[in-house]
């Protein structure tokens, strides 16, 4: 028997010899923390290292000299060489071990021929200690960064905020002033006027502007949540909490907290945040020593705060309190003039990120930007510009690259102001089409309602691109 397994092991060695040094190889398969079991082309063990018994607390002569395809035919070992293809990551109980078992299996090919399997075993209990340990970790690097995404340094200043309409400008001028004073500021406007460009810029331009500046979307944060992610805990405060915690203030201290959203803030909270505005100091949940906190709040909403304390739904005292700098933001479609500057340098941008070259707007196009209402203001705008040049072929963007941009009833045509015939004309056929379809049929109809001629009808649809 002993004889069988020494001629056996010499055959294979041989074969690798002529290609290695034995000595070289084995003792470095020896060393490996790993386990590691050879077979030969028909299935025979001919070689296992150390770590295999300290990992299955198999002796080798369990193993060495035996053949796989016969006490183990379903293993990955016997698979491979079935097939010669490797199998890496099987979980595998061998049949008298009670250890389980992560396999990495490959063939030995040489001259394209095989003539064994090597195969790598660890633990998998080991692997699994090592996964909920790398879990933890992930946990600890991911509450870490959501705790970076909000204190962070200002990103924009007025530089970067674009506009030069009369009302606009006396928004930049007086942000601009109140940045150097230390008063609480709220910023009024529509979803994606800017309010949050204006706190970025505002905070840069304060004496805080070295210190962190934290945003905190009051409306995104549960209602349960709140006062934690405000003002932190204690270790022990609630069941969870297993350490102390910092909360959004405490993170902003000596800079500002910029409170987006603060018409969604659960009244309960208004009232410990109107303690900190009047007494400069907190308490984290489960603490009871204060702790002092100076830092600047700049708030923001797209609600109508007044209308929400009338309705019993935010805080008089809180609302005074914060409402004593108020900057109210204009919609876009109050700021026509400021439509195309905008427009440019978004396609600026968006040439930039998507690596094109569009050099501007057709006199169509610079006509829809300009009379289209833009009711998610200028975010819309943004993304509009950003989307049309991601499809345009050509050189410059055409009234057909905004084809989307489409008012959803006549209403939204601005009639109070003078606006040119051919825009009014575009929209109506566009309405017609809309209605009827662009069958056959449908154009008929179209025509029919706009009382114009087929023939007209194709006509404009061609000049007008639709
Ligand atoms: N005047 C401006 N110049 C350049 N970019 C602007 C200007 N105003 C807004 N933007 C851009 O438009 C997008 C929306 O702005 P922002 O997030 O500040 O609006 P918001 O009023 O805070 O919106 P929301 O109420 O929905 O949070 C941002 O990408 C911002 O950079």
């Amino acid at each position: 028997m002993k004889t069988d397994l020494f001629k056996k092991k010499a055959a294979f060695w041989q074969t690798i010899i002529s290609l290695d040094s034995k000595e070289g190889l084995v003792p470095i398969l020896d060393s490996m923390e790993h386990g590691v079991i050879v077979v030969d082309s028909k299935g025979w063990v001919v070689y296992v290292n150390p770590s295999f018994e300290k990992i299955t607390g198999l002796k080798p002569l369990h193993r060495l000299g035996k053949n796989l395809l016969k006490i183990a035919p379903g293993g990955p070992i016997s698979r491979v060489l079935a097939t010669g293809k490797s199998i890496y990551n099987e979980k595998y109980q061998m049949y008298d071990s009670s250890v389980e078992l992560i396999t990495y299996n490959d063939p030995i090919i040489i001259n394209g021929k095989i003539i064994g399997v090597i195969s790598v075993i660890q633990d998998a209990n080991e692997i699994e200690i090592l996964l909920k340990k790398l879990e933890g970790s992930k946990k600890t690097i991911k509450t870490l960064s959501n705790k970076f995404a909000h204190v962070a340094k200002a990103k924009y200043g007025f530089g970067d905020i674009v506009g030069s309409s009369p009302k606009f400008m006396k928004c930049i001028q007086m942000a601009n002033q109140i940045a150097k004073t230390e008063s609480t500021v709220l910023i009024l406007g529509e979803s994606g006027t800017g309010k949050e460009l204006f706190a970025h810029a505002i905070h840069q331009a304060s004496y805080r502007n070295d210190k962190p500046f934290v945003r905190v979307n009051c409306a995104a944060i549960p209602s349960n949540l709140l006062e934690s992610e405000f003002f932190g805990y204690e270790k022990g405060a609630f069941t969870g909490a297993n350490q102390q915690k910092m909360g959004m203030f405490e993170l902003a201290n000596e800079g500002t907290i910029f409170l987006d959203e603060i018409g969604d803030m659960s009244f309960n909270l208004q009232a410990k945040l109107l303690r900190i505005l009047e007494e400069g100091d907190m308490y984290r949940v489960g603490g009871i020593n204060p702790i002092n906190i100076d830092v600047r709040v700049i708030a923001a909403t797209n609600r109508n705060l007044f209308k929400l304390v009338k309705q019993g739904k935010f805080r008089e005292d809180l609302y005074y309190r914060i409402s004593v700098l108020n900057i109210e933001i204009p919609v876009l479609k109050e700021r026509k003039d400021d439509i195309l500057l905008l427009a440019e340098v978004f396609l600026k941008k968006a040439n930039r990120k998507l690596g094109k070259k569009i050099s501007g707007f057709s006199k169509d196009a610079k006509e829809i930007l300009e009379f289209y209402h833009w009711p998610g203001n200028i975010r819309e705008l943004r993304n509009a510009i950003e989307r049309s040049v991601a499809m345009a072929d050509d050189d410059i963007l055409t009234a057909q690259d905004l084809y989307f941009i489409r008012p959803e009833n006549k209403k939204e045509i601005d009639f109070k102001s003078l606006v040119p015939l051919k825009v009014v004309e575009r929209e109506m056929i566009k309405c017609a089409l809309d209605k009827f379809g662009i069958s056959v049929e449908g154009k008929k109809k179209a025509a029919d309602a706009l009382g114009i001629s087929l023939r007209s009808l194709y006509n404009k649809i061609k000049e007008y691109r639709l």
